[in-house]
């Protein structure tokens, strides 16, 4: 049986924790073909991002063009968008339809320095076209222009959102400091609902919303609706989270157990 095609635009993190290289390993763990096109260059590593190198807008029109004319997609997953030029440029390409089935991590706070306002702006066009929509709670209170805080805060925000065209909007809580579960709120078909699983506290979370976000995008190519493909991504970026929990990987925050290598005893 050959792979279903997930194609995911977005940034080369190279510590390998996050970006293109955990949406990539998210897709191979599910048995996904991943197509990638490369919107920024991000010099990083576990502690801390260095420099992050948005590519000529041409740059990543010409990889979207080619990967479209061929492969046969069946979902897409957008991060990094490092642009206004280049978020326009895509969401171009979404308005021909072009992009099915597509899950939109608006990941702002890596964007080059001066260009978050003008992303903001630009992420008005893509929202109209957006299968699921999943922002954390900076990423939320960014494109509303209002603090999203408390759990009622993320219903409200999660309903704003919506009304601004996504089918399907899920507002993650992994920053919640405190608490012994990791909330997230769903928005969908006219209501929002909680999504609870235990809090994992490892040291390692790197990647967890790349993660998150890939594998709805891998179920909806799979034929799940949103709320089963988020609603299954929970549960699998929560185990992803707890089989790397002892890893030290790098000095900081390092990258998550996709594969669930931790449970292998290969050495
Ligand atoms: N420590 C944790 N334990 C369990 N689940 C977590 C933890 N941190 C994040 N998650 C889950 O991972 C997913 C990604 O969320 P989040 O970390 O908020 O995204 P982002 O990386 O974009 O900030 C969400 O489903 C969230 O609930
Ligand atoms: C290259 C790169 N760096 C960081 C993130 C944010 O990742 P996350 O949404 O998992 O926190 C990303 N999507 N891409």
């Amino acid at each position: 049986m050959e792979p279903t095609v997930v194609l995911t635009i977005g940034g080369s993190d190279s510590s390998g924790g996050s970006g293109l290289q955990a949406d990539l390993r998210t897709l191979a763990a599910l048995r996904m073909h991943g197509a990638s096109v490369v919107t920024a260059v991000v010099a990083r590593n576990t502690r801390e991002i260095a420099d992050v190198y948005p590519q000529p807008t041409t740059v990543v029109t010409a990889q979207l063009a080619s990967v479209l004319e061929d492969l046969p997609v069946a979902a897409v997953k957008t991060g990094i968008l490092p642009t206004p030029e280049t978020a326009v440029a895509i969401a171009a390409r979404m308005r021909t339809g072009a992009l099915p089935n597509l899950v939109v991590d608006p990941v702002l706070t890596v964007a080059a320095a001066g260009a978050r306002r003008g992303l903001i702006a630009a992420y008005e066009r893509i929202l109209p076209h957006v299968t699921v929509l999943t922002p954390n709670r900076e990423e939320a209170s960014a494109l509303l222009g209002w603090d999203v805080f408390t759990p009622a805060d993320m219903a409200a925000a999660a309903a704003q959102l919506a009304a601004r065209g996504p089918r399907c909007v899920v507002i993650t809580g992994g920053d919640f400091a405190a608490g012994t579960e990791a909330i997230d709120v769903v928005w969908a078909e006219g209501t929002a609902r909680m999504l609870h699983s235990p809090r994992i506290s490892g040291r390692n979370t790197d990647g967890s919303g790349a993660t998150f976000a890939t594998a709805i995008a891998a179920r909806l190519a799979a034929g799940d609706d949103a709320p089963a493909a988020v609603s299954w991504a929970k549960g699998f970026v929560g185990r992803a989270i707890g089989d790397a929990a002892d890893w030290r990987i790098g000095g900081g925050t390092g990258p998550i157990d996709q594969f669930g290598w931790s449970a292998l005893t290969l050495r």
